[in-house]
Formats: structure tokens, C-alpha cells, sequence
């Protein structure tokens, strides 16, 4: 893994207008420094235009190593007026192909070139892009994080030539540190985005199956104790009918005992699955109330129309055929109520479960009303 080949001082030769570089290079640092991350790939363009701009230079541009070191793509450019940009073309190129390139630029953290006729024929391939570019001069630096190479910032002079300074170099290498920066906070802050997103996606599968049942996917008892809550809080406020519908498998225990568990958690699917397509009404609920009973809420109900279906449930429950010699049957509890103040969740559950044994006790198979408070 290619590491950081020079020290990261600074040279100390006798540097060109120094005004000008610091002017430069703080007005590079004050566009990146504070970048949001929504702008940052604007704000590294404007960064290369500064570093080109009068004329200076005529492309600037910022390649990525892949991780591997098998490619490297053009992720940033600016161009001089009437300069041909190549990003575009410029994608996951082969570092083999350009391997003069890469094998300097990994050893030396550098790469000059005066005038792009002085390369020998060593350079292969990547002179030739030069020549197709009509580049003249260039110079790359490369970009470091955590002393690990992750690319280079590199500038271009087109169909003309100069013999590039110290000062130049420095002024790269500055560039380059600032982008690199740049480029590491914001893939810091787009990371910790995604694991906070990740995080959130997390928390919020939890609470769902912290409330749901693991055997029919329906909303267990802890998610029905709060659905419940919440729609006795809401009827007492509008003085609106509340309903809930208990059903109960008959001889669950036999037909554990004779068919096997699996069967048995059949047929609770099976119960589960009628009654949801029964009861999808907004703000209806369905519940595994516990072992082979289940509880609707129904809101806002209308009791005519809930004991058809609750009688739809129990004729659907009764045709399920899921053995030869099996049949099943429910046996069900109603309760509607227009809840007073002060009504609490097991209140109401005492008098649908009340309703459902009587059901139990008038011969199975059938539905029972809770004789109150029925309209
Ligand atoms: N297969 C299966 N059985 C369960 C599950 N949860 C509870 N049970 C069984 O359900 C049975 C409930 O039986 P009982 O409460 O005696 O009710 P029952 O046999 O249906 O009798 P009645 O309600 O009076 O008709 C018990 O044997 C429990 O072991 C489950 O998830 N899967």
C-alpha cells in the first residue's frame, strides 16, 4: 500500500511571490474550510479555478485511486477558457496503463514533467495521453490520508511549456492537503450519516418487533395494550363507540395433541390471516392476544356490521381445511361500548373475555354480545 514518500515539511528554497501564494492559499482554505457537504464538490471546483485561474494553469483536476490501486478516475476539473475538458473520458483508467505514471507518482509522492517531449520512450502509454491532450506541462502531487495515497492533484499547461519551481510544488502539495482534508471530513460526515440512518432504520425494525408476533406477524400484546390505550383515550374524548371482538380457537390443546404442534401453529396463522382480511378498516386492530386467543379493536364501530363479520370469520375459520379429519371452529366475544371516564383498558378485556367463556359455554362455534351497553 503506497505510503507518504517525502516528509511532510515544506521545502524551504527561496519561494516566488510569497504574497500572492499566501493570498491564494488562504482564499483556496477559506472556500473548503467551511464547505457543507452539499457543496463541497462545488467548492473543490472553485478551489482548482483559484489555483489556475489568470492564467496560470489551464486544467486542474483531482484524481481517486480505487482502493485496490487497479484504477483511478478524474473525480474533480476546472479548465482554463477554451480548454477541452476529459473528465468524463477519464474513468477508472488502468493504473497498468499508466503505470510510468502511477509507479512515480506511488514512490515519489510526484510527478513533473517540463515539456511532455523530453519523456522518454519509458513513459509509453501515458505520454501518448499527454500528446493526445496536447499538454505541454503538468505536475501531480499526490493525496494522502492517514499516510495511506488515495490519489493526486495534478495541473496542466496546454500546448505551452514551463519550467515548474518549488513554488509551484509547494503551492500543490498545500492545495492538495486542503482537498484531501476536505474530501476525508465530508466522507466522515457522509458516513456517520449513514450509520445514524442505519441506526434509525435499526430502532425502528425493534419497536416494530417488539410489538409484533413472531408466529402470525400480528400485533402482540404489548403493541395491543398501547393500540388499546390510545383508542379507549380517543372514544372517552369523543364519546364514540369502541368495540372489541375476542375469538378463541375450540379444543386448541386437541388439536395440539393429535396433529402435532405444527399443525396447531397452522391453524393460528390461518385464524390470523382470515380475520385480517376481515379487519383492515383505518385504525382496526388486530392482535394475538395470547396462546390460540386473538382480539379485534375496532373504533368507531358499528355493531350491525361487526357481528356480520365477526359470523364471515367464524364461517371461514370453520371451512379451513388444512388435514383430512381436521376441523376447527372459534368461538367468539363481542363487547361495544361507548366508554365512560375513567374506563380503563382491563376493564373493557374483562367484559369481552366474559362474553367469549360464554360463547365457550353455550356450546362452542359461536359468537356471544356482552349484553350491556350493546345498541
Ligand atoms: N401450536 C401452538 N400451541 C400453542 C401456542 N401457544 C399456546 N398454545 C397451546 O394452546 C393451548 C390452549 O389450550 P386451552 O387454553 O386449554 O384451550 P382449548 O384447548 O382451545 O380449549 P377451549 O378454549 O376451552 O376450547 C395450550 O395447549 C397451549 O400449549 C402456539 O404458539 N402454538
Amino acid at each position: 500500500m503506497p505510503g507518504m514518500p517525502w516528509e511532510p515539511s515544506l521545502p524551504t528554497s527561496k519561494l516566488g511571490d510569497d504574497a500572492d501564494f499566501g493570498l491564494l492559499i488562504s482564499a483556496i482554505s477559506t472556500k473548503l474550510i467551511n464547505s457543507p457537504l452539499a457543496q463541497s464538490h462545488h467548492h473543490i471546483e472553485e478551489a482548482l479555478a483559484l489555483l489556475g485561474r489568470g492564467d496560470r494553469k489551464d486544467r486542474c483536476y483531482v484524481f481517486r485511486f480505487s482502493d485496490d490501486y487497479h484504477t483511478m478516475s478524474n473525480t474533480y476539473e476546472w479548465t482554463n477558457e477554451g480548454i477541452q475538458g476529459h473528465q468524463h473520458e477519464l474513468q477508472n483508467i488502468p493504473t497498468r496503463r499508466m503505470a510510468y505514471f502511477y509507479e512515480t507518482i506511488r514512490d515519489q509522492g510526484l510527478f513533473v514533467v517540463n515539456n511532455v517531449h523530453e519523456l522518454g520512450s519509458e513513459a509509453g502509454e501515458f505520454r501518448s495521453e499527454l500528446v493526445r491532450e496536447q499538454i505541454g506541462s503538468m505536475m501531480a502531487v499526490g493525496m494522502y490520508l492517514e499516510q495511506r495515497l488515495v490519489g493526486f492533484v495534478g495541473c496542466d499547461l496546454v500546448n505551452r511549456y514551463t519550467e515548474w519551481t518549488d513554488w509551484d510544488i509547494r503551492q500543490l502539495r498545500l492545495v492538495a492537503d486542503m482537498i484531501v482534508n476536505t474530501i476525508a471530513r465530508h466522507e466522515a460526515e457522509q458516513r456517520l450519516r449513514l450509520t445514524e440512518q442505519k441506526l434509525l432504520e435499526a430502532n425502528a425494525k425493534l419497536a416494530q418487533l417488539a410489538r409484533e408476533d413472531g408466529l402470525t406477524g400480528l400485533v402482540n400484546r404489548r403493541g395491543l395494550d398501547e393500540a388499546l390505550d390510545f383508542e379507549l383515550r380517543r372514544a372517552i374524548r369523543g364519546q364514540q363507540q369502541l368495540a372489541l371482538l375476542m375469538v378463541d380457537v375450540d379444543f386448541f390443546k386437541g388439536i395440539n395433541d393429535h396433529y402435532g404442534h405444527v399443525y396447531g401453529d397452522e391453524v393460528l396463522t390461518a385464524v390470523a390471516a382470515i380475520l385480517q382480511t376481515h379487519f383492515k378498516r383505518s385504525g382496526e386492530v388486530v392482535a394475538r392476544f395470547g396462546g390460540d386467543e386473538f382480539l379485534v379493536v375496532c373504533p368507531q364501530a358499528i355493531p350491525s356490521e361487526l357481528v356480520e363479520q365477526a359470523e364471515k370469520v367464524r364461517l371461514q375459520v370453520q371451512q379451513l381445511k388444512l388435514h383430512d379429519t381436521l376441523s376447527v371452529s372459534v368461538s367468539m366475544g363481542l363487547y361495544v361500548t361507548i366508554p365512560a371516564p375513567g374506563t380503563t383498558r382491563d376493564s373493557l378485556l374483562r367484559q369481552v373475555d366474559a362474553a367469549a367463556y360464554q360463547a365457550k359455554q353455550n356450546g362452542r362455534n359461536r359468537l356471544e354480545i356482552a349484553p350491556l351497553h350493546i345498541k
